[in-house]
């Protein structure tokens, strides 16, 4: 007989856009409720205890699954992704029903198969295989309970208060806003066609290609655009009068949920209002040091070099046929920019790089100036570009992508100082972000640099602060083996083995209809979570072990140190650029990279060989960023699962395959949690997010007092966000463990902050 996993292990809800406080209540209560015997409270400090239904031990279920599994290890080899392909773009704002569109759905008491075969002999004769759940988990109500409650409240009931026996079902403090920000009107942020706002033809045309004839703006990208693009800058409403700014300099914040298309909400409007104050050539009269100086119209920061990349690849695709000139920091061809010279219209940079760029020399309080290797994902200063190379006196536009983590936690001294070295008073200011938490109001609204002399224009999507509409949410809790690796190397089978199914009854069913295949070509990919880099190791060793070939992908990672995203391609979107410009974009390798997949693998080992001095034959198939890890740094081309920290959960835009996205440890916070889910279910597209080991004995930032002042919910500074359970967990994880401000800035950064000799 086949062993089944037993039923009460996952739980499914599908989520329609939930408000963001109850996302972890959810997490918590669901995880109490899902074990057999009704709720139990969380107790800090005691170790998870999984529970299985049956009396076979869990060990014997996954040995007999491995053995019987498909293994994606031989299967995708080779068969990369192609990262270019833009995938018809899904209308945004549909709702569909989530759990439709994912693994099948057992009846009430059956259990999801767990592998293509069994699925397909599932489908065919569904009481076939499956045994009824034990009476300790046949029914439990209150998972009925609270998904009917939880679901009113997706539908715009009243919010639902938590359940008193668990005190710990709320981890987190709604964010208390001393005066709360003002969604926009859902009229005004109907989305509307391209062609209705008047917008240069060459953008026009950009939009066009990506989104089609028949393209609209999402809720916020409407918003945007009324706002900038409705009426020119002098004639539009200027609050600014009674302040020092001078006539038409704005301070805006835009605020959307995840995938919500919020990089065009900035850049059209910003490239619509350069090309309107284009003067032509240079008009500066340069001295001779000055002639070595770029001159960036505006610039656009972003925490992490992937974010750089992608959004200047993203602006290249869009400008290629409006003459605007758009300079990343972070790109390959960094030789590049040393050789460029005068304005650039738009530059792109972490704030680490375009800091130092305009010469800023870091004074941080109890530690050493940091060495330019901390910022190492540009490679810029190993290739031997100045500091000091940019000049601020030109610049009009600044963009703080991500504003809630630049100006927030570690960030925020680097950004406030590099903000401090333009000319801020005559620069329009535009904030972009997902989050809004109260500290980053509280600072826009009292720090000088920002508050004074003008406040904000508020455009805030009415989906902000929910999670993108057909996202799905499991939560797995600790299983009884207690081996959280392992039991994410499970749920990777069980989530390939719904989507194989998935993608084949779709192509089935195309083929049915046109007599053609093709839908569904590519396999599903996994995104995973970790809170610590050497976590990212333990997992990838783990499912490496197990033949699941992964891509670790940390901050001091060897791929990363050689300021490229080549191993990344499988996995992140890439904005198509036209022939010319993707040879001056890419070096030789890159270009490489992009025609052939298995490429990939050729020209970054012999990178990593010339640079490590490793021979390529000891190359494991699991690639290993981390340069702690004994393994050979390489890549796997054709690898399904990325394994990461925070480092790529802000921003990026993965390819529509990426249908999961796994949270291998407990969110650290809301914010958290929304950011790292909302890699999946992008553009409106389906998705799922996983969270792993929310049950006994865990807990997040629970705020129990630990006075560690880490890890607090919306960016309240202080205590009340600890560690939660604090159980020790299986594998030597720390359950509940959270991550402090610095440990998250040092993973986006990837450099070592060091601390100074006393
Ligand atoms: N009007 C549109 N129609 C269809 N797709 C769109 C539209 N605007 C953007 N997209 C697509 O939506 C995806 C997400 O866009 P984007 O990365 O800008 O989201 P975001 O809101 O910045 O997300 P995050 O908060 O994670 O940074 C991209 O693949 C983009 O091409």
């Amino acid at each position: 007989m086949i062993p089944l996993r037993p039923a009460s292990r996952v739980s499914t809800i599908a989520l329609t856009t939930p408000p963001l406080r109850s996302i972890l209540f959810r997490a918590l209560h669901v995880s109490s409720t899902m074990s057999a015997g009704g709720p139990r409270t969380i107790q800090p400090g005691r170790p998870p205890r999984g529970r299985y239904d049956s009396d076979r031990p869990a060990s014997a279920d996954r040995r007999t699954e491995y053995k019987r599994s498909d293994r994606p290890a031989s299967s995708t080899r080779g068969g990369r992704g192609n990262s270019d392909q833009r995938p018809a773009q899904p209308s945004f704002g549909q709702r569909g029903s989530s759990g439709s569109s994912h693994a099948p759905r057992s009846e009430k008491g059956r259990i999801a198969p767990t592998s293509p075969r069994r699925l397909a002999s599932f489908e065919k004769h569904p009481s076939a295989g499956s045994r009824p759940r034990s009476s300790r988990s046949s029914f439990n109500p209150r998972d009925d309970a609270h998904s009917a409650r939880f679901n009113s409240e997706a539908r715009g009931g009243a919010p639902v208060t938590p359940s008193p026996k668990f005190p710990h079902s709320q981890p987190f403090q709604p964010p208390t806003y001393s005066s709360p920000p003002t969604l926009s009107d859902p009229v005004k942020a109907q989305p509307k066609p391209f062609s209705s706002f008047t917008l240069t033809p060459g953008l026009l045309e950009a939009l066009t290609n990506h989104y089609g004839e028949d393209g609209k703006t999402t809720p916020i990208q409407a918003l945007s655009f009324e706002h900038f693009l409705s009426s020119s800058p002098s004639s539009r409403s200027n609050p600014t009068s009674a302040s020092q700014l001078p006539t038409g300099v704005e301070r805006t914040i835009l605020g959307a949920e995840t995938g919500s298309g919020k990089t065009i909400s900035y850049l059209v409007p910003l490239f619509q209002r350069l090309k309107a104050t284009d003067l032509g050539p240079s008009d500066i009269a340069f001295s001779n040091q000055e002639e070595k100086a770029l001159h960036p119209r505006s610039i656009i920061l972003s925490p992490t070099h992937e974010l750089t990349r992608q959004s200047t690849r993203f602006a290249k695709s869009l400008t290629h046929t409006t003459k605007l000139s758009v300079l990343g920091l972070s790109n390959t061809a960094a030789g590049g920019v040393g050789a460029r010279r005068g304005d650039v219209d738009v530059m792109l940079g972490t704030v680490g790089s375009v800091r130092r760029m305009l010469g800023i020399k870091k004074d941080r309080e109890g530690e050493e100036e940091e060495s330019p290797e901390e910022d190492i994902g540009a490679g810029l200063w190993k290739k031997g570009v100045k500091e000091g190379l940019v000049r601020g006196d030109k610049v009009e536009w600044l963009v703080i992508d991500e504003a809630d983590v630049l100006l927030g936690g570690d960030f925020q001294e680097e950004t406030l100082s590099t903000l401090s070295a333009l000319p801020l008073e005559r620069i329009n200011l535009i904030l972009c972000t997902a989050t809004l938490p109260p500290s980053l109001l509280n600072l826009i609204n009292s720090h000088p640099l920002l508050a004074s002399p003008k406040r904000f224009t508020h455009l805030l999507s009415p989906g902000l602060h929910k999670l993108p509409p057909k996202l799905e949410t499991r939560f797995v809790p600790p299983s009884r083996s207690g081996n959280r690796l392992a039991d994410v190397a499970h749920e990777v089978r069980r989530v390939f083995a719904d989507d194989a199914l998935k993608a084949k009854s779709q192509s089935q069913s195309s083929s049915s209809q046109n007599d053609q295949t093709g839908t569904g070509k590519e396999k599903s990919k996994i995104v995973i979570f970790a809170n610590s880099d050497r976590k990212v190791e333990q997992l990838s060793k783990t499912l490496e072990s197990k033949g699941l070939p992964c891509l670790a992908w940390t901050g001091e990672g060897a791929h990363r140190m050689r300021g490229r995203n080549g191993a990344l391609d499988q996995f992140l979107l890439k904005a198509t650029l036209p022939q010319r410009r993707r040879r001056f974009e890419q070096g030789p390798n890159d270009e490489a990279v992009s025609a052939n997949p298995s490429s990939i693998a050729v020209g970054d080992r012999l990178n990593a060989e010339a640079e490590t001095g490793i021979p390529r034959q000891a190359a494991p198939a699991t690639v290993s960023s981390s340069p702690t890890a004994t393994s050979t740094p390489t890549t796997t081309a054709g690898a399904r699962i990325l394994i990461t920290t925070s480092l790529l959960s802000r921003g990026l835009d993965f390819v529509p395959s990426v249908s999961s996205v796994f949270l291998l440890d407990p969110p650290r916070d809301v914010l958290d949690f929304v950011h790292r889910a909302g890699r999946a279910g992008r553009a409106g597209r389906a998705g799922r997010v996983v969270v792993f080991g929310l049950g006994d004995g865990s807990g997040v930032g629970t705020g129990n007092g630990s006075g560690s002042g880490r890890g607090t919910a919306f960016g309240k500074g202080g205590g009340g966000g600890g560690g939660g359970g604090g159980g020790r967990g299986p594998g030597g994880l720390q359950v509940g463990e959270v991550l402090g401000k610095r440990e998250i800035r040092r993973q986006m950064v990837g450099g070592r902050i060091r601390k100074a000799k006393l």
